[in-house]
């Protein structure tokens, strides 16, 4: 069961739109095969209320209703009227499943609080939803009230619900523990179906969850990219590849070529950056970096696990840096197309190493420039060149720009404005392709950094990421300047798809 629009929407400072929430769960079922999706808690406002109603009225027609579940209280129906009200059909009843949370939150005894579930499920039936139930703080309770958990099970195993929800709430479980609890608990009720809940505070979410599955689990939640409450929930992506790669007993049909997509996607919308070592979706785990590993790649792939980008829809990368060394260099270059000779290999590879140290980054569509610049060669032809340009910035006004591009031996002027200086800069450069019927890459990401412990007039590098044809690619500009440097940097896309 994947939680992302639930759990990980209650990672501080994230909030999914109606449209948003139902772009995710239509490939959270539609193109990852997910089993079920929690899509938000009962009564929580009514932009949820509208987000929820969007999912199941969608979830209705196709016949996945009783896939979409929504979090409810024990609140004498309010959740459930608010649920019927909003289409849905599963709710997974929040209790209290530890006596610290009973006594000191609700203030109640257990005969109490099992007389008001029990009622809340009797009416989840007549209305015709169906209850699973979370036991909220269950791994605390078996830590220090395991005789209230029992007692709470007994109960529920009399009870008309569909399956029992066991979170680790405060993710204070260590795998140890978690093999420990969840195997007395299938011992001792072996025809109820028992999910796993894991929090990634120590984390360990993933261990746990390998843990739960040798214990006897029977469902597992996830959030895309781990998101979540605190330190979050257990990844969506490692959880899949773990379970894939280490545990043939369980079988699942996620479909690991998407699951990158999918958090990129999760990525754009919550603003949520995914960090570069992230497994499986960050930017970086699939990039060698030493000179060392591109060389034994070279070599029987020495230095690949199973754990391969094609798995994921990704790609392996070589690093240009000052641990590079030959074979990363060699690497990019066949992507460009481009071969040198081992001596000239040898110069590119100690200009890589020399602006590595200066903690410069390179990218692989640099490599023209650099190989131009050391071998002083005509390698690399500059076919559309910036001549000039005013960059006009003033208060009240729009920022404007007038360009003079040369392409080939043509000279383009043209003017536009912008809402910054780089956006007018690039609607002028827009016009220009637009009369020659071109089509310009898209921008999608644009990042720009001053080396560390550097002051205002130091040089600022911008690193611009664009989409031609589906393909990605990077340039990168360096000046004193930040409009300047992505001006270098949009000069190198130009001649890059020229
Ligand atoms: C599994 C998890 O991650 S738990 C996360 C549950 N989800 C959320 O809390 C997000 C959605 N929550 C909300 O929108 C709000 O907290 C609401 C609508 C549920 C309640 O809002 P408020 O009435 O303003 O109360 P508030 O949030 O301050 O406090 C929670 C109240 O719920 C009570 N409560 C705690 N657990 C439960 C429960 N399982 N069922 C019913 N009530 C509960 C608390 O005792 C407290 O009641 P009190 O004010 O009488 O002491």
């Amino acid at each position: 069961m994947d939680t992302t629009l639930r759990d990980g929407e209650q990672t501080s400072g994230v909030s999914f739109s109606a449209a948003e929430k139902l772009t995710i769960a239509q490939l959270l079922l539609e193109e990852l095969n997910i089993d079920r999706i929690e899509i938000a808690s009962a009564r929580v406002s009514e932009g949820e209320f509208q987000a929820v109603k969007g999912i199941t009225s969608w979830a209705e027609e196709r016949g996945y209703i009783n896939r979409i579940e929504v979090l409810s209280f024990v609140d004498g129906g309010v959740s459930i009227d608010w649920m019927k009200k909003a289409g849905a059909k599963v709710q997974n009843l929040l209790t209290k499943g530890s006596m610290n949370h009973l006594t000191h939150q609700l203030k109640k005894t257990p005969e109490q609080h099992f007389s008001e579930i029990a009622q809340i499920i009797a009416l989840a039936k007549e209305n015709n939803i169906e209850t699973n139930v979370y036991l909220e703080d269950w791994s605390n309770g078996m830590r220090n009230s395991p005789e209230y958990v029992f007692q709470f099970l007994d109960f529920l195993s009399t009870q008309p619900i569909k399956r029992i929800l066991l979170p680790d709430t405060l993710g204070v479980l260590i795998p140890s523990l978690a093999f420990e609890f969840i195997s007395k608990i299938r011992a001792k009720y072996p025809n109820i179906h028992f999910d796993f809940h894991a929090h990634n505070d120590y984390d360990l979410s993933v261990a746990n969850v390998m843990e739960a599955i040798k214990a006897g689990i029977n469902g597992l939640h996830v959030t895309v990219n781990g998101m979540g409450e605190r330190a979050g929930n257990a990844p969506l992506e490692s959880t899949v590849a773990v379970i894939n790669d280490y545990l043939p007993e369980v079988s699942i049909n996620i479909k690991e070529t998407s699951l990158y997509t999918v958090s990129k996607l999760v990525e754009t919308f919550t603003g949520y950056r995914i960090p570069a070592n992230k497994p499986i979706v960050g930017d970086n785990v699939f990039t060698q970096t030493a000179g060392i590993h591109a060389d034994g790649d070279n070599k029987n792939n020495l230095y690949f696990n199973d754990l391969l980008p094609e798995r994921f829809g990704r790609k392996r990368k070589y690093a240009l840096g000052k641990t590079s060394g030959k074979a990363n260099i060699e690497k990019n270059l066949q992507e460009l197309g481009l071969k040198l000779n081992q001596e000239d290999l040898k110069l590119v590879t100690q200009r890589i190493i020399e602006l590595g140290d200066k903690k410069e980054t390179v990218t692989k569509e640099d490599l023209p420039y650099i190989i131009s610049d050391v071998l002083d060669s005509h390698t690399y032809e500059e076919k559309i060149k910036i001549e000039s340009y005013i960059l006009v910035h003033s208060k009240g006004m729009r920022p404007s720009t007038t360009l003079c591009l040369k392409f080939g031996s043509e000279i383009i002027e043209e003017n536009a404005q912008g809402d910054g200086q780089f956006d007018a800069f690039m609607n002028a450069l827009s016009k220009i392709y637009k009369s020659k019927k071109l089509t310009l890459p898209k921008l999608i990401d644009y990042a720009v950094r001053i080396p560390p412990g550097s002051s205002s007039d130091a040089l600022c590098e911008t690193i611009i990421t664009w989409v031609n044809n589906g393909k990605e690619f990077k340039t990168r500009g360096l000046d004193s300047d930040q409009t300047v440097a992505a001006i270098i940097a949009t000069q190198k896309m130009l001649n890059v798809i020229a």
